[in-house]
C-alpha cells in the first residue's frame, strides 16, 4: 500500500475519534471539565472505584483503612487512586440498585450478576474486581470499563428516588448481598422468623448494607442463635394415670383396675345373656293355648285362609260372627245385651265428676294406643261411637257409656307414652288408679295388653294396685292380627305364667283383634255373664 493511502486512512480515523468524543453527553462533558484528569480517565476511575467497591467491601472493612487503587491515566499509565469510604458506598448503591432504562436494566442485571458471582466466589474472584496487589488483570479490565464509560456514567447520575425505588424492588425480590455468608444469614433469619416474636424486627441483609453491617449482622444472628439455644426449653407435660382413679373415665375403659375386665368377660361367658326377644322365642306355649289360637284364627292370617274357613272377608271384623250377610248385623249378635245401643253419658277428669254408680261397670284400661276405644266399638259393633286414633293419648278423660239399661262400659285414658305434657299424663294415671281402686260398682277391669309388646312396668304397677284394692281384672291381648299365631300363644303363655301368683286376676286370658274380629265373641260372652250374675 502506498504511503499516501496509509496516511489517508490514519486521517480518516482521526475524525472518528473526534465524533466519538462529541457524542458524549453534556453531563459527561461537564463532569470531565470538573475533573482534573481527562474524560477517559474519569470514566475508568469511576468504574474502577465502583468495582473496587464491590470487591473492596470485605477487605476495606477488615483493614479499616483507605484502599490504594491503581488505575490508568490518559496516557495508559497506571495511576494511584485513593478510594474513599463514602465514595464506595455511592458506587455500591448505584451498582447494586441499577437504573430504569432498558440499558440501565442491563447494567443492573450485570451488577446483580456480579454480586452473585462474587457471592459464589467468596470475594476472591478477580473477574469484576481489581484490587491492588491481588490481580494482574486489573489494567485490561480498567480499559474495558473505560471503553464503556458513557454507559456507566449514566449510573452515576441516577437520582436518589430511583435508587430508593430500585433498592426496594431488589429487596422485594429477595436480592441478597455478596457472599455465601449473606445468603446463609438470610436463611437463618427466615428460620428465625417463625421463632422470634413479631415485635422483634427481623434483620435482612440488603445489597445496600455495608460489609461491616453484614459482619455485625452475622454476629448478632449468632448471638441470637445462642440466645435461642440458651432459652429454657419448655418442659413436656407428663400426665400420669392413676389406674385406681375411676372418677374421670368410663367404667368400661381398658385402663380400669387390673383384671376387672377379664372377670367381667368370664362372667358373661359363663352366663350368656339372652335378649328379651330370644327369651320370648324360647317360650313353649301349652297345647290348649295353641289349639285355642288355631280354632279362633287368632294371629296374622291370610284373607284366603279366612275365606276358606267360611268367613265373608267383605265385612268388617269378619271373624266376629258367622256369617253376616244383611245390614242389620247388630240384630244377630249372640249376646242380647250387646245388641243395645251404646250411649255416651259422662266424662270425668277428676274423681268428683264420676257419675253415680247405678249400673254394673266394666272398664277398659291399658297403655295409650293399645286399642281400648276400638275394642268398645268392636264389642258393640257400633263404629264411631267411641272415638279412636292412631295417635296415642286421644282419650284424656274417663268416658262412661251405657249399654241399654243393664250395663255401663267405661273407656279409661291410657297411660305410658302419649302426646301430652308430663303433668297431664301423671294426672290421668292418678285418676285411673283412683277409679280402679275406689269405684263402687266396678265389676271387672279389662287390662288390655298389646300382643306385640307384652307387659310393661306401668301395667305391673296397675296390677299391683288392683291386687291391693282387690279389684277383679282380666288380661285381654289386643291387636293379635299383627303377630304370628305362635307369638300370640307365646305371649298368652308368658303373661299367664307371670300372673300365676296374683289373686285378683280372672282367668282365662282373652285374645282379641278389633280389626279381624278374632276373639270378640268369646269376650262378649264373658262380659255378658258378668252382667247376668252381677248384683245391683
Ligand atoms: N291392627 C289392629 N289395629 C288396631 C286394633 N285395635 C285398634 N287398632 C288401632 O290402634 C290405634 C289405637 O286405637 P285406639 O282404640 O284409639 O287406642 P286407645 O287405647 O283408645 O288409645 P288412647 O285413647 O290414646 O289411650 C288405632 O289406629 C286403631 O285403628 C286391632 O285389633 N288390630
Ligand atoms: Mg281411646
Amino acid at each position: 500500500m502506498p504511503a499516501e493511502d496509509i496516511l489517508r486512512q490514519k486521517l480518516k480515523k482521526r475524525p472518528k475519534l473526534v465524533v466519538r468524543n462529541s457524542m458524549r453527553t453534556k453531563k459527561d462533558v461537564i463532569s470531565s471539565e470538573k475533573n482534573e484528569v481527562c474524560g477517559r480517565e474519569n470514566v475508568s476511575e469511576r468504574k474502577l472505584k465502583k468495582r473496587v467497591k464491590f470487591k473492596g467491601m470485605k477487605s476495606g472493612e477488615e483493614r479499616g483503612e483507605k484502599e490504594e487503587l491503581r488505575t490508568l491515566d490518559s496516557c495508559g499509565k497506571k495511576k494511584r487512586v485513593y478510594a474513599k469510604e463514602g465514595m464506595y458506598e455511592n458506587v455500591k448503591v448505584r451498582n447494586g440498585v441499577g437504573v430504569a432504562t432498558s440499558k440501565k436494566k442491563t447494567l443492573f442485571k450485570k451488577g446483580e450478576k456480579k454480586v452473585k458471582d462474587e457471592a459464589v466466589e467468596g470475594n476472591t474472584g478477580h473477574r469484576t474486581m481489581w484490587v491492588p496487589g491481588k490481580s494482574r488483570n486489573g489494567s485490561s479490565k480498567a480499559k474495558h470499563l473505560a471503553h464503556n464509560g458513557k454507559e456507566k456514567k449514566e449510573n452515576v447520575v441516577l437520582s436518589a428516588a430511583r435508587h430508593k425505588a430500585k433498592a426496594k424492588e431488589v429487596e422485594r425480590m429477595g436480592f441478597v448481598g455478596n457472599g455465601d455468608q449473606g445468603s446463609g444469614l438470610v436463611k437463618k433469619n427466615r428460620a428465625k422468623k417463625s421463632e422470634l416474636s413479631k415485635g422483634k424486627s427481623q434483620e435482612v441483609v440488603s445489597p445496600l448494607s455495608s460489609a461491616k453491617k453484614k459482619v455485625r449482622d452475622k454476629a448478632t444472628l449468632d448471638d441470637d442463635a445462642e440466645t435461642l439455644d440458651n432459652r429454657p426449653k419448655k418442659k413436656k407435660r407428663v400426665i400420669k394415670i392413676d389406674p385406681y382413679d375411676i372418677s374421670n373415665k368410663r367404667l368400661d375403659d381398658s385402663i380400669g383396675i387390673d383384671g376387672s375386665k377379664e372377670e367381667k368377660k368370664k362372667e358373661s361367658e359363663k352366663e350368656p345373656k339372652m335378649s328379651m326377644n330370644a327369651q320370648f322365642r324360647a317360650i313353649q306355649p301349652s297345647p290348649s293355648i295353641l289349639s285355642f289360637v288355631e280354632k279362633n284364627l287368632l294371629g296374622r292370617r291370610r284373607l284366603i285362609d279366612i275365606r276358606r274357613a267360611g268367613y265373608n272377608i267383605d265385612l268388617s271384623a269378619p271373624l266376629d260372627n258367622i256369617p253376616f250377610s244383611s245390614s242389620s248385623e247388630r240384630e244377630k249378635i249372640e249376646e242380647n245385651i250387646f245388641r243395645n245401643k251404646l250411649d255416651f253419658f259422662a266424662a270425668a277428669k277428676v274423681s268428683s265428676s264420676f257419675p253415680p254408680p247405678n249400673l254394673p261397670e266394666i272398664a277398659f284400661a291399658g297403655r295409650s294406643n293399645v286399642g281400648k276405644s276400638s275394642l268398645l266399638n268392636a264389642l258393640t259393633r257400633q263404629w264411631g261411637v267411641v272415638r279412636t286414633s292412631d295417635k296415642p293419648g286421644l282419650t284424656q278423660t274417663i268416658n262412661f257409656f251405657k249399654l241399654g239399661t243393664k250395663l255401663c262400659l267405661v273407656d279409661l285414658p291410657g297411660y305410658g307414652f302419649a302426646y301430652a305434657k308430663e303433668e297431664v299424663k301423671e294426672a290421668w294415671e292418678e285418676l285411673v288408679k283412683e277409679y280402679v281402686s275406689t269405684r263402687v260398682g266396678l265389676k271387672r277391669v279389662c287390662l288390655l295388653i298389646d300382643t306385640k309388646w307384652g307387659m310393661k312396668p306401668r301395667d305391673y304397677e296397675l296390677i299391683e294396685l288392683m291386687e291391693r284394692s282387690k279389684t277383679k281384672y282380666q288380661i285381654v291381648l289386643t291387636k293379635t292380627d299383627v303377630v304370628f299365631p305362635i307369638d300370640v300363644a307365646r305371649r298368652a303363655m308368658q303373661i299367664e305364667e307371670s300372673l300365676l301368683q296374683n289373686k285378683s286376676v280372672v282367668q282365662p286370658l282373652m285374645m282379641v283383634s278389633s280389626k279381624s274380629g278374632a276373639g270378640i265373641r268369646s269376650l262378649r260372652t264373658i262380659l255378658a255373664n258378668i252382667t247376668r250374675f252381677a248384683k245391683r
